[in-house]
């Protein structure tokens, strides 16, 4: 594997494979983002969008391909916060830039966390703050890092409608203000859509590029809104194929399954909750 820098580009997967043991969890899967674009990768469970997210982070690597990132740095954000509990917020946050001074780290924290309107909240510990604050304290010290290329993992998952929405409207501003790259991994098609430039649908074992979707909707888009609902839709639809496809192929062939009455696999997909697809 072969980690370049290159400029023109935020990040660029070529051919990238990776294997675990007999499983291929992803297939020559290649990929880019230019600098400053907004991309959400979607997919049905377990085609492996953490595993690419980690492979572009570095924490682990490829078993063929190459990745190549721009020179700046590359910061990581998860569902779960991953906050200190016994540290404050600040100094959360400040963990993130143990190369400087003390003060300058204080000082810094504290504007990092005025960006993310926790201004005020540095003395606080994690178990003081709600489920939305708490990603916000992580998407400070993301920001903290001087990073920018974000990833970001279901970061927003656990979090209720309306406060995700409220996040969705603060890092779509910090996306902008800081020029940052994104690339976001969720479940949620609307929330893919009300966020990216470019929505990329992932196949499903060995996961692979099977479609991208441009979303060419004036910003601010809201999750809620006509527009947003008919694309979403359409990937909805896409992404079902794909899950009926992946059932019907990694489908045992006994003898049972053709004698027997089930109903039609993707039906089945999805209305067990398999599939993980909300539109
Ligand atoms: N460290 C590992 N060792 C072995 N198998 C792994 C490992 N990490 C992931 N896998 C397998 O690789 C496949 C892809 O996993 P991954 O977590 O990347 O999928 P995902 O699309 O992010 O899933 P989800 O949407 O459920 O979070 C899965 O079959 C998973 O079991």
């Amino acid at each position: 594997m072969t980690v370049q820098l290159d400029h023109q580009i935020a990040v660029r997967l070529e051919a990238v494979s990776k294997r675990y043991g007999d499983l291929l969890a992803l297939d020559r899967v290649g990929l880019s983002v230019a600098p400053g674009e907004f991309v959400c990768l979607l997919g049905a469970s377990g085609c492996g969008k953490s595993t690419l997210l980690s492979l572009v982070a570095g924490l682990d690597r490829p078993t063929a391909g190459q990745i190549t990132t721009t020179g700046r740095r590359v910061a990581m954000m998860f569902q779960e916060p991953a906050l200190f509990p016994w540290l404050t917020v600040s100094a959360n946050v400040e963990m993130a830039m143990r190369e400087l001074p003390r003060r300058e780290r204080r000082a810094r924290a504290e504007q990092f966390l005025e960006m993310v309107h926790l201004g005020g909240f540095g003395k606080k510990r994690p178990h003081e703050l709600s489920g939305g604050m708490r990603q916000r304290v992580a998407l400070a010290r993301s920001l903290a890092q001087d990073a920018d290329v974000l990833l970001m993992d279901e970061p927003f998952g656990a979090l209720d409608a309306m406060t995700r929405d409220l996040l969705h409207d603060e890092l779509e501003r910090i996306w902008r203000e800081r020029e940052l790259s994104v690339l976001f991994v969720t479940h949620n098609v609307r929330e893919a859509v009300r966020l990216g430039d470019r929505v990329v649908l992932l196949s499903s074992r060995p996961g692979k590029v099977v479609e991208e979707f441009p979303v060419r909707l004036a910003r601010p888009r809201r999750t809620d809104s006509a527009e947003v609902a008919t694309l979403a839709a359409r990937i909805t639809d896409q992404l079902k194929q794909e899950v009926a496809r992946h059932a019907e192929t990694s489908r045992p062939p006994t003898a049972h399954h053709a004698q027997t009455s089930l109903p039609p696999v993707a039906h089945r997909a999805e209305t067990s909750g398999q599939t993980g697809v909300r539109s």
